[in-house]
């Protein structure tokens, strides 16, 4: 006869996280449990605030390389949902929003080309990011009457390549409203048999120009969940904010410009600073959900969510670009920190973000079942065609810049305004500066890590976050410590060589 004594077998997550121990992604593993339902029956629809519902449990990080307007977009757009970084002015962080919320498909042309009817086209590499140039009066994208279009076609007819655009330009552009969605905008294309079409503001704005190819391209792209939008149509958008006196001036922009969550960006969230900072967005605002953070202990939790966050961010140290537990001594494994805050968390309903140190879908998966309700990355989104940036070449490898936001360039750059004035006048850096690898879309890669994030989740016996977490809770789901060698024989060994392709 078996005894319960005989089928013991892991750890319950509270034995495992209370023997001293700060443990990360890697250093866990899940005990399989027992499925009982297909992949596609495992829903990840989740809450980023307490106010604020999500299809997908995937937020990009408030960082200069990784979220402006093209990046929100398509998180939202996903699904998930993108914080605007505050290393600007509070009114170029307000256009980001603004351009964000205009759009109502992921851009199609990140860097529309407008030049003035007398200007002439002399190389045709302006074509290479949009099909075509438009024609202002003053020859730029503020001067909302459009009085022309020059397509590729028609720029490569030409004999003379230096005559004034207003000569060939084509007159009375057809154009779309800019709340048209991308079935609307791809239907009528295709019924026109036109090549491209702008997508244009109330006010005469040009906000995008949608071409058959961009239909093609964004068709191919696997489903998502449902996007992320609010009552007006818009999508969502988020955006941070730091604990400085300028900061209150800038919330009241960024409410203005329409952000839908704001984010208190702090390595160190349990400070005076911040907890005055929440009491007052949440006095002034007090329909606008609020994250606070970042957190790592209970304690600091329970001092954000008394001051009256919607939501908290958890991680410190744990990013890729982070060298705060080097340079300051704290901070936290992030699989104990994320476990630790969101038991505290839960008790008030309190959803958590996960931050840093995501790198592959396995760590989504963890971070998930460990309590969080989102992951928010840095690194993981990068190196997409939506994050900030140019590509450039390094060693051969297509790679864009990524750099941590305490990085003494990133500093200096605009959140200098929180060094600067304060007593430590001295900068110390807590990131450093690098690159990552090109990894071509996030409407592309995410829906995948999704669907790898699905199959973890059937393997745990798991169909929803909240069943997840239950199953964490109530102690069913059981874990273990990997050894270094554990470690060693989960990943791909043993291989002369080998080519390793996810999807
Ligand atoms: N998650 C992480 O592990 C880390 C993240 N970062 C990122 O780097 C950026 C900068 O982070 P932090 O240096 O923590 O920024 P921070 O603005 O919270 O703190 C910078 C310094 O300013 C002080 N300060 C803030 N508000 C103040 C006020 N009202 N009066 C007087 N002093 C005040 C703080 O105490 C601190 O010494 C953020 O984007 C953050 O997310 C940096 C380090 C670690
Ligand atoms: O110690 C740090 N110094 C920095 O300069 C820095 N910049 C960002 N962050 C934090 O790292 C998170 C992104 O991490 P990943 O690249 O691992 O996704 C972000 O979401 C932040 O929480 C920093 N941490
Ligand atoms: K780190």
């Amino acid at each position: 006869m078996t005894t319960a004594g005989d089928m013991e077998d892991g750890f319950p997550a509270t034995r495992l996280f209370n023997q001293g121990y700060s443990y990360t992604y890697d250093d866990v593993i899940f005990l399989p449990h027992y499925i009982d339902f297909p992949t596609d029956a495992v829903q990840l629809n989740t809450k980023l605030s307490r106010n604020i519902n999500l299809s997908v449990p995937c937020v990009s990080s408030p960082m200069d390389t990784v979220t402006e307007a093209s990046m929100a977009v398509s998180m939202a757009a996903l699904g998930g949902i993108g914080i605007i970084h505050s290393n600007n002015t509070a009114s170029e962080q307000s256009s980001l929003i603004r351009s964000a919320k205009s759009h109502r498909i992921p851009f199609a042309s990140s860097d529309i080309p407008f030049l003035s009817p007398d200007d002439s086209i002399s190389s045709g590499s302006i074509f290479d990011s949009s099909p075509c140039v438009f024609i202002t009066t003053n020859g730029s994208k503020s001067d909302k009457k459009l009085l022309g279009v020059v397509d590729k076609l028609t720029w490569e007819g030409l004999a003379d390549k230096e005559a004034r655009i207003s000569s060939y330009m084509q007159k009375n552009v057809v154009t779309l409203p800019n709340t048209y969605k991308f079935e609307d905008v791809a239907g009528y294309l295709a019924t026109k048999e036109m090549d491209f079409v702008p997508l244009v503001s109330g006010e005469g704005e040009v906000i995008d120009v949608v071409s058959k190819w961009d239909v093609e391209r964004i068709k191919g792209f696997p489903k998502s969940g449902l996007p992320s939008v609010g009552e007006n149509g818009e999508f969502l958008v988020g955006a941070s904010i730091g604990t400085r006196e300028s900061d209150k001036q800038r919330l009241e922009h960024l409410v203005k410009a329409g952000a839908n969550v704001i984010v208190i960006d702090s390595s160190q969230g349990n400070s005076i600073y911040q907890i005055e900072m929440i009491k007052y967005a949440k006095k002034m605002f007090p329909d606008l959900d609020v994250i606070g953070g970042n957190v790592v202990t209970m304690n600091q939790a329970q001092n954000l969510i008394q001051a009256g966050v919607d939501g908290l961010r958890v991680g410190m140290g744990s990013g890729s670009i982070c060298t705060t537990q080097e340079v300051c001594a704290v901070g936290r494994g992030q699989a104990t920190a994320v476990y630790k805050v969101s038991s505290v968390a839960a008790k008030s309903g309190i959803p958590v973000i996960a931050d840093g140190g995501i790198s592959n879908s396995g760590h989504i998966v963890k971070a998930l079942t460990l309590g969080a309700s989102t992951v928010m990355m840095g690194s993981f989104l990068a190196g997409s065609t939506e994050a900030p940036g140019a590509y450039t070449n390094q060693g051969g490898q297509r790679v864009k810049k990524y750099r941590g936001m305490g990085s003494l360039e990133a500093m200096t750059k605009g959140s200098d305004a929180r060094y600067l004035g304060d007593t430590a006048k001295m900068k110390i850096a807590q990131g450093v500066v690098g690159a990552v690898a090109d990894k071509g879309s996030v409407l592309k890669f995410i829906p995948y890590t999704m669907q790898a994030v699905k199959q973890g989740f059937q393997d745990l016996g798991a169909s929803s976050l909240q069943s997840a977490h239950d199953l964490l809770r109530s102690g069913v789901l059981r874990l273990e410590v990997r050894t270094g060698a554990a470690q060693v024989e989960g990943g791909v060994h043993g291989l002369v060589s080998y080519e390793k392709k996810s999807f």
